[in-house]
């Protein structure tokens, strides 16, 4: 099996700014391999649903893991059941690549 392109393999690179957020295009292209999110004003997003609030921390924690080991960090918004995921690159002000794979790997965390 290829694995050259698994985006969820990948890590994030420090961004500081300075470079461009992804142009539509590119960001569409990558949005074709994450499960369900959405694009909108320059952020990607999903809802995530859980069966009570327990499994729904459990969730944000493990999302937290996730943003600590890749130091790129969600909008995290948390009910009882459910929570909202969005992503975007602070330091650019839209999308970029690390995005992106920490969706793919949220994406992966929820599908264990
Ligand atoms: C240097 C390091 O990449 C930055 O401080 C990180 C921390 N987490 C971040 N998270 C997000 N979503 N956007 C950022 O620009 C960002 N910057």
């Amino acid at each position: 099996m290829d694995t050259t392109c698994d985006i969820t393999s990948r890590h994030c690179v420090p961004c500081e700014g300075g470079v461009p957020a992804l142009a539509d295009s590119a960001a569409r292209e990558l949005l074709a391999q994450l499960d369900d999110w959405t694009l909108a004003d320059g952020r990607i997003e999903k809802t995530f649903r859980f069966k009570n609030h327990h499994q729904t921390m459990a969730f944000v924690n493990a999302v937290a893991w996730i943003s600590h080991r890749e130091d790129h960090h969600p909008e995290l918004t948390v009910g009882y059941a459910d929570c909202r995921i969005r992503y975007w690159t602070h330091a650019i002000g839209g999308l970029s690549e690390n995005d992106f794979i920490c969706a793919a790997k949220v994406d992966r965390l929820f599908a264990l």
